[in-house]
């Protein structure tokens, strides 16, 4: 509004705030869906043509959220009465990276797509025993080695060889790239780009909520470490361990060390039962990908939600291509903000593991669904662990013995306590094994955009934490400069924030105690399946349509009764097995060296 002094003044005209904002909400959408599809393509099929295209939309849509911002700013929405529009006007206002000039911008964007093209075209070769020079993609191959070798050699040679050939090459761009994060963050008023990722958490102290959380369930971490440690010893008995406690990082059946589901048969408590890996009898009844799709679709529609649309069919991809296309194989869910478009980007195989995957994709999909009908600003978690969460926690019914048996792929024994307990133990070295690997990758991040360190010790303060946190140490020397072991895991080249995994880790067991609650089920909650609940749906569906309208601790006060997140629901689904591992462990040293890696693991 224009004074006649010549001033601007911020205009309080709420009704004119709220016709310019319903415009905004028709016009953005178009804009998004363009940058998603250019995107989409991009990730579909990784070409120089392509990755341009799609950093050309991203400027076009960051043009426009930077455009919204200042006209948003027309208004004095601070002091709005209306707190849904302030709460709208607020996140229009906040731009993110579109506050980068364009040269920034695009400088930005393209430094993202050659360190996720590095990342998803990455390949392996020289494996020992070969004699044909083949070089073997993450995705399957590597992975599959991982998870289901137990030669230490050829689990060196894939886990040193993958970290070579996609993070060591990209720690230069990464310095650059997190230059512009925090060039942007400062220019919306945050002091780097960590405080502005922590800012969705709406919480002042966040990152020692965090903190308080780990220290709650660590002693949970340290059983199951010792435990496992003591298994591996045996199992690799030919191999010296450190003698500060960490347990070598590729010895544990998955590339990053973040789920060690794959060594569930050694680690079974009760060997002579049956464990909880379904993969056999899936493909003995002959699953395909779409299979796993449509398993995980059942439970979904069994809450009350909506099946997977026409569209998401016809137009997702769920498995890896065949034509020669590169893609991004990471598996990821899609919202093209048309309310209509909404899909899945997979490499799928037949396996426990992305059986558990693509519920948890899929949670996304229909979180999507749920508050399609949201103004676009709104359409997100409550916060980004509220996203993560959803299908996580109706995984936690679909896997209980139980309902593995009633959908007939778990033969018999799923009221035999020591199959239970078995099941507990799966499901530990899949959740609890996450917790610091999930808690680690952002304390970080945050500290690198906060300059606590500087270029020459990437990886050297990158593995600080790991040995730190996770208590697992290299199986070779790494540099603390050369090497970017960050960078071989694929939300830093991608720039996905992770405390998201960590939080989401929490909030799934309040979620599912929630549920179990509401479906008036009675027992212990390791054991709760709440599939066809309408109770149960109808609490979750609740959470779920408001999206991001409100502060995430009255959404989960409205389905939980608790503002706060609390690990006590997942400390006492876990608490038998904690019993277990006490009595187990009773010979054992708990914990590692704290204070760092092993002396001579990490070198300038
Ligand atoms: C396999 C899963 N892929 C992510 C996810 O689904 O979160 C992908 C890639 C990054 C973001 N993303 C999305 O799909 C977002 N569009 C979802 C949204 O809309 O917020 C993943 O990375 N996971 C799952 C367990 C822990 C972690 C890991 O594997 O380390
Ligand atoms: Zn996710």
């Amino acid at each position: 509004v224009l004074l006649s002094s010549g001033c601007f003044a911020q205009s309080d005209d709420e009704e004119a705030a709220q016709i310019w904002v319903d415009q905004y909400n028709q016009d953005v959408q178009g804009v998004y869906f363009d940058y998603v599809s250019a995107d989409w393509t991009y990730n579909t099929n990784i070409t120089d043509h392509n990755s341009q295209l799609a950093n050309e939309k991203a400027a076009e849509s960051a043009a426009f959220d930077n455009q919204k911002a200042i006209e948003a700013n027309n208004w004095d929405w601070p002091n709005f009465q209306n707190e849904s529009l302030k709460r709208e006007f607020s996140k229009i206002a906040d731009m993110g990276y579109a506050a980068l000039s364009d040269e920034d911008f695009n400088n930005m964007t393209k430094l993202n797509s050659n360190m996720t093209t590095i990342y998803s075209t990455a390949t392996v070769c020289n494996k020992p025993g070969d004699t044909n020079g083949t070089c073997y993609p993450l995705d399957p191959d590597l992975e599959e080695v991982m998870s289901s070798s137990r030669d230490w050699d050829e689990l060196v040679w894939a886990w040193e060889g993958w970290r070579n050939e996609s993070g060591r090459k990209m720690p230069d761009t990464y310095e650059q790239f997190a230059e512009l994060l925090n060039k942007a963050a400062v220019i919306n008023g945050y002091a780097d780009n960590g405080e502005y990722w922590r800012s969705w958490y709406e919480s002042a102290d966040f990152r020692q909520i965090c903190e308080n959380l780990w220290l709650e369930l660590k002693p949970l971490y340290q059983q199951l470490h010792a435990y496992v440690r003591s298994k591996l010893r045996d199992i690799y008995s030919g191999h010296t361990f450190p003698g500060t406690g960490h347990i070598p990082a590729h010895i544990l059946g998955n590339m990053w060390a973040q789920s060690w589901l794959a060594l569930e048969q050694e680690m079974r408590p009760y060997p002579n039962k049956t464990g909880l890996d379904v993969t056999d009898e899936l493909i003995k009844q002959g699953y395909n990908n779409t299979g796993l799709f449509l398993l995980a679709e059942d439970f979904f529609v069994s809450l009350g939600m909506d099946p997977m649309v026409d569209n998401f069919w016809e137009n997702s991809m769920i498995e890896k291509p065949t034509d020669g296309r590169e893609v991004v194989c990471h598996a990821s869910a899609w919202d093209f903000y048309n309310g209509i478009d909404f899909r899945i980007k997979q490499c799928t195989r037949v396996n426990t593991e992305w059986l558990i995957t693509t519920h948890h994709e899929m949670g996304h999909i229909e979180y999507f669904m749920e508050y399609k009908h949201q103004p676009v600003q709104f359409r997100d978690g409550a916060n980004p662990g509220f996203h993560e969460a959803i299908g996580d926690v109706i995984a936690l019914s679909v896997s209980t013995p139980n309902h593995m048996e009633s959908i007939g792929l778990l033969p018999e024994g799923a009221d035999d306590p020591e199959v239970d307990m078995n099941f507990l133990m799966s499901e530990a070295l899949k959740k609890i094994a996450f917790i610091p690997f999930g808690y680690l990758i952002d304390q970080w991040r945050w500290d690198l955009f906060g300059e606590e360190f500087d270029r020459n010790n990437y990886n050297g303060a990158w593995w600080d934490v790991r040995c730190r946190y996770q208590g697992i140490s290299p199986p070779v020397t790494r540099s603390a400069s050369g090497d970017f072991d960050a960078g071989a895991k694929y939300h830093v080249p991608a720039n996905t924030p992770y405390i998201r995994y960590f939080v989401s880790y929490v909030l799934q067991y309040q979620f599912h105690k929630a549920m179990c609650d509401a479906a008036n089920y009675v027992g212990p909650y390791h054991r709760c399946d709440v599939y066809k609940s309408n109770e149960a749906g109808d609490l979750l569906r609740a959470m779920m349509e408001t999206g991001a309208s409100r502060p995430w601790p009255e959404i989960l006060e409205q389905m939980t009764g608790s503002r706060n997140m609390t690990a006590q629901p997942l400390i006492d689904y876990f608490q038998p097995l904690m019993d277990w591992l006490i009595e187990e462990n009773a010979d054992e040293t708990l914990g590692w060296d704290e204070t760092g890696c092993p002396v001579g693991s990490i070198v300038p």
